[in-house]
């Protein structure tokens, strides 16, 4: 005996049972089935990602967010179907793994163990180089770097048997999502890398005509935006300049007023 009462309003047939519209019930169900995601991020996160537009995006296809108390057991918050989280610490990481051991239902963005290496400049582009592109049109490679963990008279002597060409991209070793895990500098010889603070990775600096392209990936979809970037070092600049030089975020989503958003065939 079927509850006409879970059914969606259809037509009355001669035997009395509810006939559904075009649509099937687990279609209708599906339709409105509401999404919850829990998410843990740092206010500063929040304010750049959890933007009112998301929101009244999300709400309108049935998804609401829902901020997780940090101080309070995840167990007992929710329920959720997806966790979405930026936090730092080992602690929060315990807790996001003893979570999915008890959730295995709710999908983690993203298992700790699966982000790891994007919290090192180096292992994050391990991924990178391994990719062998032989028999693809282009190539993806690596900017030819090293990583420097301390800052004595060695280093600089490792980065001349490194033979990297200066200028080169100091960046932090560890992108732990602060502002200075973004602090970049541009050092033009190898004297002025004494005034770094390491552990650093340091990157030949690549000419690329001042354009940068972000490829965003979630699953098979492809977003490819064009960005601001640096613009090309000259060799005449290389001669005559020397020291280093911080420079701003030129490439971050609010530096750049070009926000075409590109189809992936046009920018590969
Ligand atoms: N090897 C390089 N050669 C030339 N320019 C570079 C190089 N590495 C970085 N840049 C410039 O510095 C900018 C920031 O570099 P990168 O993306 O590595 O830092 P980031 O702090 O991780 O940036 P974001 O988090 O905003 O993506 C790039 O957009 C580019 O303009
Ligand atoms: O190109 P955008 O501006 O989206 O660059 C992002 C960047 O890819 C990282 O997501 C940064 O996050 P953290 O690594 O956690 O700092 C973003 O920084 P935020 O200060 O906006 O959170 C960049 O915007």
């Amino acid at each position: 005996m079927r509850d006409n009462n879970m059914m969606p309003k259809g037509n009355e047939t001669d035997d009395g049972e509810v006939g559904l519209n075009t649509t099937s019930f687990e279609q209708v169900q599906q339709q409105q089935k509401k999404l919850v995601i829990g998410y843990a991020l740092t206010s500063k996160k929040k304010m750049s990602f959890l933007q009112p537009k998301l929101e009244v995006l999300a709400r309108k296809k049935g998804i609401s967010f829902v901020s997780i108390d940090q101080d309070k057991p995840l167990s007992e918050q929710g329920p959720f179907d997806v966790v979405l989280h930026k936090l730092l610490g080992n602690e929060w990481h315990d807790v996001i793994e003893d979570y999915q051991q008890k959730h295995p239902e709710v999908t983690v963005l993203d298992p700790p163990c699966a982000i790891q290496r994007i919290y090192n400049r180096q292992s994050m582009l391990q991924g990178i180089a391994d990719i062998n592109l032989a028999d693809c049109d282009g190539m993806i490679c690596v900017p030819k770097q090293m990583v420097v963990l301390k800052n004595t008279t060695s280093s600089t002597n490792e980065v001349a048997e490194a033979g990297l060409n200066f200028p080169l991209v100091a960046k932090p070793l560890l992108v732990d999502g602060t502002a200075k895990s973004h602090q970049l500098f541009l050092a033009y010889d190898r004297l002025s890398l004494a005034e770094l603070e390491p552990p650093l990775v340091l990157q030949e600096f690549v000419n690329h005509g001042g354009v940068l392209f972000k490829v965003f990936v979630v699953g098979d979809v492809i977003k490819v935006v064009r960005r601001f970037s640096l613009p090309n070092v000259s060799n005449c600049e290389k001669e005559k300049v020397a020291g280093v030089f911080q420079f701003p975020r030129v490439s971050s989503s609010a530096a750049s007023v070009d926000k075409t958003d590109l189809d992936p065939r046009v920018a590969g």
